[in-house]
């Protein structure tokens, strides 16, 4: 400790040699701890789909429009307004449309001249919350003279009026006002939301993950943290073969295949040929369509039906060899292939007999069921091979282990995408390995650190720390499920409705309740008088409220998700944190980007004050704030001895 602190100090000493630098640089920070603090967005559930999800980036949850009205009101008809604010969503294709518009070219520098203006204020009310230096790095490199000339200039004079028309008539003139625009659109959207949030669940059901991932690379400022969904691609690429059944398992459910194949360069034909071998055409295993423009038909449908059967039957295998091989997961009872009748035609679970439908089951050995054929096992075993050593789902995964955790304490809140398991009476409960029961924080913390190993030490495929990636994603106590049992197998092959149920753990009942919130909150040291619990996952159907235990629990799955759109009813909800307070906002169903562009159709419903704060939030009374503080303390200690 005091071996850092003399480090410290001495490299704030190389760094501020002369008492005019420390005091330039304690005065620096003050400015900056007075600022407003900066906006933060939260999403979750994004499910794949890009499309929406690159919307409410560009439009900041909404925030765009808030800042063109308080600015704008007055100057501007609401239609020129929606206008304005598509421009800065999608500057590039709107910049096109707009261009065609105009026969006449003074016509066109006129709306440039418009144009330029009205970004520039719009820019510089965005920047008020940031130092110089924060809004230049937000800047394109190419264009920041220019803009900040433009931007800090006082253009009251006469002298300096034809100094800034001699430049917007040179930008014009050098025919870079496209590119011009197209930058002052994207340093406004950079600077609209300053942080964001993914509160789990990227991966599955939609069709364009990977798109989601490169463009959160390219965020600039951004944490996750991991959703039951994205542990079976890290589980993937971590060599667990059980992730690997289960992921292709729902990408053929959901006809998305090609995201394997196409986006991360996984070859399927082994997988293809021995669905051919075996299987038949079954309507249990049709996919399910989210986007029409998508829906297989002929070969392809009965290719992917008998893929996705192979893939289901080689997952029901596997996982009774991992739930022998780990008794301490207590999932004895999800053993379903040995309840199965001699003729398959029915099964027995907890004493009653069901019917069959849609079975599938000829590579089941009946007095030996959880074996999988020679074949069954060379293709899962290529399979996974293929998962760890794909580049570009590396690329990804290890973005996901720099930028993700288990949680995240974030400015007094607790994100987490599940839930932390208690029983029904709200005591916290967990996974008991070698003796020690892990539970709470500890709970978290021992699945994370297995998650690290397995990603990034771990060969095998089967030892603890990679079988504990399945556990996250089905198993009882997993925090990232929340549920007592996944009935898949049941979903598949058995009519009656009582058997799909999913029990969900009691934290899901208790979360209504400010006691067991402000519980939750001190268990992972988070203020519990002012703190929040931000949780994913659940879709909160029609009726039900995002915001539980007297505002102290928020739940913002996205939506994003269209198999949940009919039961929600809308979209889903982002929140936003900013110096006023919490707003949660109501997405609408989006369409496609097509169609956003040409409608200037957005996705913004309302907006809901969750909190508001007394008085404005300042950098201060932030995280970042509090290193900050330190610094100077710092600082002041180094100037007075010199
Ligand atoms: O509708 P599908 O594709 O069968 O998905 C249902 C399955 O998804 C799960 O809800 C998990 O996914 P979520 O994290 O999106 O809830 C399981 O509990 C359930 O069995
Ligand atoms: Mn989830």
């Amino acid at each position: 400790m005091f071996i850092t602190q003399e480090l410290e100090r001495e490299l704030l000493q190389e760094k501020y040699p002369t008492r005019e630098a420390v005091t330039t640089e304690i005065i620096n920070l003050e400015a900056i701890l007075n600022l407003p603090k900066s906006t933060e967005a939260f999403m979750s559930d994004i499910h794949g789909e890009f499309a929406a999800f690159d919307h409410i980036l560009r439009n900041a949850s909404g925030n765009i429009t808030i800042k063109i009205q308080d600015l704008f009101n007055g100057k501007m008809t609401p239609k020129t307004q929606k206008q304005f604010a598509f421009l800065i969503y999608y500057p590039t294709e709107r910049v096109r449309i707009i261009k065609n518009s105009f026969d006449d070219p003074d016509d066109l520098k006129q709306w440039y001249l418009d144009t330029f203006e009205n970004l520039l204020d719009m820019l510089k009310y965005c920047a008020t919350k940031y130092t110089r230096s924060k809004v230049r790095k937000a800047m394109a490199p190419e264009f920041v003279y220019i803009t900040e000339e433009l931007l800090y200039g006082d253009f009251s004079t006469e002298d300096k009026h034809k100094y800034y028309a001699q430049i917007t008539d040179d930008i014009i003139g050098l025919k870079t006002a496209d590119q011009f625009i197209i930058a002052l659109c994207h340093t406004i959207q950079r600077l609209v939301v300053d942080h964001l949030h993914v509160v789990g669940d990227i991966y599955d059901r939609g069709p364009a993950p990977d798109k989601i991932m490169d463009r959160l690379m390219r965020h600039h400022s951004v944490d996750l943290q991991w959703g039951n969904h994205d542990i079976l691609w890290l589980g993937g690429a971590a060599g667990s073969s059980l992730c690997v059944a289960n992921l292709l398992r729902i990408c053929a459910r959901y006809n998305n295949l090609s995201i394997v194949e196409d986006a991360y360069g996984i070859n399927l034909r082994h997988l293809s040929l021995l669905a051919e071998k075996y299987y038949q055409d079954n309507p249990g295993f049709a996919p399910k369509i989210m986007h029409e423009d998508r829906r297989p038909v002929g070969a392809e449908l009965t290719q992917l039906t008998k893929i996705h059967q192979a893939i289901a039957i080689i997952q029901f295998k596997l996982e009774g060899q991992a739930i022998d091989r780990r008794p301490e997961f207590k999932m004895t009872k999800r053993k379903l292939l040995d309840k199965l009748s001699d003729d398959r035609q029915s099964i027995t679970l907890d004493g009653k007999t069901y019917p069959i439908i849609n079975g599938c089951f000829q590579t089941v050995d009946p007095k030996d069921p959880y074996t999988l054929l020679p074949e069954e096992q060379d293709v899962i075993d290529q399979l996974t091979q293929a998962f760890v050593n794909s580049e570009k789902l590396h690329k990804h995964m290890d973005f996901f282990m720099k930028k993700g955790s288990m949680y995240l304490t974030y400015n007094g809140n607790l994100l987490i995408h599940g839930c932390v398991p208690v029983n029904p009476k709200g005591e916290m409960e967990g996974l008991r390995l070698n003796g020690k029961l892990y539970k709470g924080k500890a709970l978290f913390d021992l699945l994370e650190q297995n998650l690290r190993t397995s990603y990034f030490k771990s060969k095998n495929g089967d030892d603890l720390s990679t079988d504990l990636l399945w556990y996250l994603w089905t198993g009882p106590e997993s925090p990232l499920f929340g549920k007592r049992a996944m009935t898949t197998f049941e979903r598949y092959f058995i009519e009656d409705k009582a058997t799909h149920v999913e029990v969900t753990n009691s934290y899901y009942k208790l979360r209504h309740e400010a006691w067991f919130i402000e519980n939750i909150l001190k268990e992972f040291g988070v203020d519990a008088d002012t703190g929040h619990v931000i949780n994913g996952h659940t879709p909160v159907k029609k009726g039900q409220s995002p915001i539980l235990a007297d505002g102290k629990m928020l739940v913002i799955d996205g939506g994003f998700a269209r198999a949940y759109q009919k039961t929600t009813g809308i979209g889903g909800y982002t929140l936003l944190y900013n110096s006023y307070g919490l707003q949660l906002v109501t997405l609408q169903p989006f369409t496609t980007r097509a169609n956003a562009i040409a409608q200037l159709s957005d996705i913004v419903s309302t907006k809901h004050v969750v909190e508001q704060e007394l008085a404005r939030k300042t950098v201060a009374e932030t995280d970042i704030g509090t290193k900050l503080k330190r610094q100077v303390r710092q600082l002041q200690e180094l100037l007075e001895d010199m």
